[in-house]
Parts: structure tokens; C-alpha cells; sequence
């Protein structure tokens, strides 16, 4: 199971601009939580400091039930270099390995990069070069590779922009399995019909974390996506915590 995730009075000041007020939040273990708000609200800021990839005040906690292990990130943008000459193939497999693109790939290794990439509906594009290929395929080509990390902990920045509906289903499949499994998941995503059937937790985020809790009680029954409830729900304290970023 993934861990749980305590954020405890965590801001984001960058010169000037407040980018989060402090705020506590508790993440449960082994749950979907969706951030959402408007452009710019700083959910990305937010899931980047949760990372410990942004210098935010205050204390986050990831608390292991088990085995600690890496986070696996999904960014918001998909960039490979178009003039890299390597085929996803190869790619995958010095990520993997963290070995150079053109030493050779033992049978076990090339059986592995077929079925992580046939997970992810590239197992037709395995000698595509990366320059070559599409957004949604680099997406794919992500997600393979967050998976060979095997992680309990994921971190997702609208991961399913810019996809098409069939790419959009395979990733959602991909979570789904994911949070059948008890990972952790935190992620960015605009599709409330998919908050509202999914997610465990929704944090709604306006230049800080203005309120949380599950998807009824931030949308109630309205199924108008934009109906979002004034009051305050949660975000709690806690203590007792094993420090992994701050
Ligand atoms: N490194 C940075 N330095 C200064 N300002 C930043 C930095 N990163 C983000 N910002 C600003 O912080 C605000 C929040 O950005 P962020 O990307 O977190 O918002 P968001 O809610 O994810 O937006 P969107 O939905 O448009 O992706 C924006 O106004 C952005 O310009």
C-alpha cells in the first residue's frame, strides 16, 4: 500500500507572489485524491511542493504503512527530445536500467519492455523513434515508464490532457488498476465526471487548500460541475509523523 501524505501548515511564497497560504491537509493511504480549481490556483504548485520539489514552507510527511519506494510523476507536459535518435523501445529500456540506449537486451528484459508497453497500448510502436511520436504517445510512453518503477506512490499532473478519447480510457484503466492495487494517488484533473466517479478525496485549491473531503460532499448531489458548496470541510492536523521531504 502507498503512504499517507501529511501536509502540516505547508505554504508556497516565490518573491512577491503567494502561491499557497498555509494549510494542512491529510492524504490517506492507499486512496485517489484529485486537486482541483482554476487555472493558476496552484494546484500543480501544489502537488510539485508535495514532492518535495518546491521550496514550500511548512512540513509534508509521507507516512509508509510498508516498504518506502520512489514516487512515480506523471508531468503535466510530455517532452522528449525530437532529435534523439532512440526508439521507445530503447528508451524505455535505459530508464529502466539506467544503462546506455544501444547496449544489448537480454530476452527476460525484452519480454518486460513488451509487456509494460503493451500496458499502455504502444506494443505497435516499438521501434518508433521518440521524435516521432504524437502527444498522447508520449504520454503512453510516460506512463510505461512510471510503471516499471513498480511504486505505491503516484503524483499526476493532468495526466490525461491532450488525449485522445481511446489514450484518455487506457490511462484511466492504468489508475483504476492502480488504485485497486492501495497506491497512493494525487492528481490533477479537470474531468469532474471522472472526480465524481473515482476520486476518494477531492482538495479544492485556490492559492492554498481552501477545503476538502469526498466527492458528494464538495460537489453534493448537484451535477452541475461548477456548483461547488461555500463551506468548509476539511483539512486537519496531525502529528506523529516520519519526516521524507520538508
Ligand atoms: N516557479 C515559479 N515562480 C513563480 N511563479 C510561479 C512558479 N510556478 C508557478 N508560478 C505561478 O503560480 C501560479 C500557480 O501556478 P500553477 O501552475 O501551480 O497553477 P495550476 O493551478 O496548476 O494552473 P493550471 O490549471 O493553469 O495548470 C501561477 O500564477 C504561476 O504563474
Amino acid at each position: 500500500m502507498g503512504p499517507s501524505i501529511i501536509l502540516n501548515q505547508t505554504g508556497l511564497i516565490i518573491g512577491d507572489n503567494t502561491l499557497l497560504k498555509p494549510a494542512n491537509l491529510t492524504l490517506e493511504a492507499g486512496k485517489l485524491h484529485l486537486l482541483t480549481g482554476p487555472n493558476g490556483a496552484g494546484k500543480s504548485s501544489l502537488l510539485r511542493s508535495m514532492m518535495g520539489l518546491m521550496p514550500h514552507s511548512g512540513d509534508i510527511h509521507w507516512q509508509w504503512p510498508g516498504k518506502a519506494s520512489l514516487p512515480a510523476y506523471i508531468p503535466q507536459l510530455a517532452f522528449f527530445d525530437a532529435t534523439l535518435p532512440v526508439t521507445v523501445e530503447d528508451y524505455l529500456h535505459a530508464s529502466i536500467h539506467t544503462r546506455a540506449f544501444f547496449l544489448k537486451k537480454s530476452k527476460a528484459q525484452k519480454q518486460r519492455l513488451q509487456s509494460l508497453l503493451e500496458k499502455v497500448g504502444l506494443q505497435d510502436k516499438t521501434q518508433r523513434k521518440l521524435g516521432q511520436l504524437s502527444g498522447g504517445e508520449r504520454q503512453r510512453l510516460l506512463f510505461a515508464r512510471a510503471l516499471a518503477q513498480d511504486t505505491t506512490l503516484w503524483f499526476m499532473d493532468e495526466p490525461m490532457t491532450g488525449l485522445d478519447q481511446d489514450a484518455q480510457q487506457t490511462i484511466e484503466q492504468l489508475i483504476l488498476q492502480l488504485k485497486a492495487q492501495r497506491c497512493t494517488l494525487v492528481m490533477v484533473h479537470h474531468d469532474h465526471d471522472f472526480v465524481r466517479r473515482h476520486a476518494d478525496q477531492v482538495v479544492v485549491v485556490n492559492q492554498g487548500i481552501e477545503r476538502s473531503g469526498s466527492p458528494e460532499q464538495i460537489y453534493g448531489a448537484s451535477h452541475n460541475q461548477d456548483d461547488i458548496p461555500a463551506r468548509s470541510l476539511t483539512v486537519s492536523r496531525t502529528s506523529s509523523t516520519s519526516e521524507v521531504c520538508s
